[in-house]
C-alpha cells in the first residue's frame, strides 16, 4: 500500500520547506493548504497517510481523517518530544526561546482533538519502532481492519 507524507505533498505543491511558507504567508495560509491536501490524501486511492501534528485542529480535518480512515495516535509526552527535537529547526512552532513549555501547551490543546479523531492510541514512550509497528498492526487485525498474518514482517512464502 503507498505512503502518503501529507506535510511532503503540501512541500511539492508550495516549491518551499514548511516553515519558510509559515514566515512568508502566514499560518493561516498553511491551514488552508493542509486542509485541501488532507482532503485529498484521504479521499484518494487507499494508502497509508502520516500527517503533520497540527492536522487535527481543523474541524474539517478530523471528519475527513476520522470517517474516511483508521487513524492511529501515536501519542508521546511533550517531554519525550522535547528529547527527539531539541535540535530540530524544521518546525516552525518550535522555534521559540521555550520549546518545552510550547510542546506542554500544543499536548493541552491537542491531545483531546487527536484522541477525539482517532480510532485508537498507542503511547509511543518506550518501545522500539519495530514493537510499535507491531503493536498497530495487532490492534487493526483485532478490530478486523487488516486480515490476520499480511504483515508478519517476512517475504511472503513461496
Ligand atoms: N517511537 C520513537 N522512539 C524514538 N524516537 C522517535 C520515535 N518516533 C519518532 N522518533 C524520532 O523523533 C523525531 C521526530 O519524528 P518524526 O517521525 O519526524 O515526527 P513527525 O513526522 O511526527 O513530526 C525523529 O528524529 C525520529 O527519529
Ligand atoms: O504541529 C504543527 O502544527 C505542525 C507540524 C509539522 O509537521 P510534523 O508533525 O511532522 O512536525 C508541520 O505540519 C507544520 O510545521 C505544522
Amino acid at each position: 500500500m503507498p505512503f502518503i507524507d501529507s506535510d511532503q505533498v503540501i512541500e511539492q505543491r508550495i516549491g518551499s520547506s514548511i516553515r519558510a511558507y509559515f514566515d512568508r504567508e502566514g499560518e493561516a495560509a498553511f491551514r488552508d493548504l493542509e486542509a485541501q491536501v488532507i482532503d485529498e490524501v484521504t479521499g484518494g486511492p487507499q494508502a497509508v497517510v502520516a500527517t503533520g501534528g497540527g492536522a487535527v485542529l481543523r474541524p474539517e480535518n478530523r471528519a475527513c481523517l476520522h470517517d474516511r480512515g483508521r487513524v492511529v495516535y501515536l501519542r508521546s509526552t511533550p517531554e519525550d518530544l522535547f528529547r527527539r527535537l531539541r535540535n530540530d529547526r524544521h518546525r516552525p512552532l518550535l522555534q521559540v526561546a521555550d520549546p518545552l513549555v510550547r510542546l506542554k501547551d500544543l499536548y493541552t490543546l491537542r491531545h483531546p482533538l487527536y484522541a477525539e479523531t482517532s480510532h485508537f492510541a498507542i503511547d509511543t514512550g518506550r518501545p522500539s519502532v519495530a514493537t510499535l509497528v507491531n503493536m498497530i498492526l495487532m490492534q487493526l487485525e483485532l478490530a478486523g481492519w487488516v486480515s490476520n498474518g499480511s504483515h508478519s514482517g517476512q517475504p511472503p512464502a513461496p
